[in-house]
């Protein structure tokens, strides 16, 4: 997976200014089918689908992954799904706090400063819109940075976000009293809400996991799609771990959320 954190222009502006902060981070799930894969840190294995911040606005409500990505995965057969990049581009205001979020999930120690220009959120397949919880006026802007990043990328190919931050700064009432505006926004946006603190880490491992998840899943579901016709076959078995049983009937072939732009 790929982070990039465009740093801002004005909503509005011209054209984007340089320096985006980037993370990349290489996105290894462990077959659980697998005695003696590569060592992937536990942290990195996802268990089971991670769940929404809140069902108000959200992309999927589902609680498991999709039954063909689950299938797959414990065929452990050879393919190089298993180990995907997914660029996921982060817009904002100045200040709101993206370079901050990225670097206070782990990264695996791969952040690196990129110029950007508007051509930079091309072939992304998650933005993340972020704002300042105690900052209205950013979440006013994040409309602008949304269709920005959109308008360089297919549509239907980007899962969006909205993620309010610096949430240790405000009470629970004053950040619930935000949220009503930001999740009302979230959904015209079509984009999963999120308020997080990269201060306190509340809530960051929780939405990259999500981000994480729902990238690793489309991906994986249009390798299938490409490869449909032959046996499908996804990573070398060592690359994904997951618990439960998924409902197939449940679950669509393509993300479908209002979400999936
Ligand atoms: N209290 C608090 N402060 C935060 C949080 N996240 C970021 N900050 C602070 O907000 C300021 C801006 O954070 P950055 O991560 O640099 O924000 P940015 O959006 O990347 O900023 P630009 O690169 O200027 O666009 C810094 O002083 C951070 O320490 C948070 O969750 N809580």
């Amino acid at each position: 997976m790929v982070i990039a954190a465009a740093n801002p222009i004005r909503p509005g502006g011209a054209e984007p200014r340089a320096s985006a902060a980037a993370a990349e981070l290489s996105g290894r799930m462990r077959s659980s089918l697998l005695p003696l894969g590569p060592p992937v840190s536990r942290d990195r294995i996802i268990a089971s689908f991670p769940k929404w911040y809140t069902p108000d606005a959200c992309l999927q409500l589902k609680e498991h992954f999709h039954g063909q990505v689950h299938a797959a995965c414990q065929r452990r057969s050879t393919g190089t799904v298993g180990l995907s990049l997914s660029k996921v581009v982060v817009v904002g205001d100045l200040y709101v706090g993206k370079t901050s979020l990225i670097h206070s999930w782990d990264t695996a120690g791969q952040e690196k400063f990129k110029c950007i220009a508007s051509a930079y959120y091309r072939g992304a397949q998650a933005i993340i819109t972020a704002f300042d919880l105690t900052d209205v006026q950013t979440l006013e802007h994040t409309r602008q940075w949304l269709e920005d990043a959109l308008r360089e990328n297919e549509p239907g190919s980007c899962f969006i976000f909205l993620v309010g931050t610096k949430k240790d700064l405000l009470s629970r009432a004053a950040c619930e009293q935000a949220e009503v505006e930001a999740v009302h926004l979230a959904k015209e946006m079509q984009a999963e809400y999120w308020s997080v603190s990269a201060k306190t880490g509340e809530n960051v491992k929780a939405f990259f996991s999500r981000v994480a998840a729902l990238a690793f899943e489309q991906s994986v579901l249009q390798h299938l799609e490409r490869r449909s016709g032959s046996q499908p076959q996804v990573g070398d078995g060592d690359l994904i771990h997951m618990e439960g049983s998924p409902s197939e009937n449940q679950e669509s072939k393509r993300p479908s959320g209002p979400g999936c732009c």
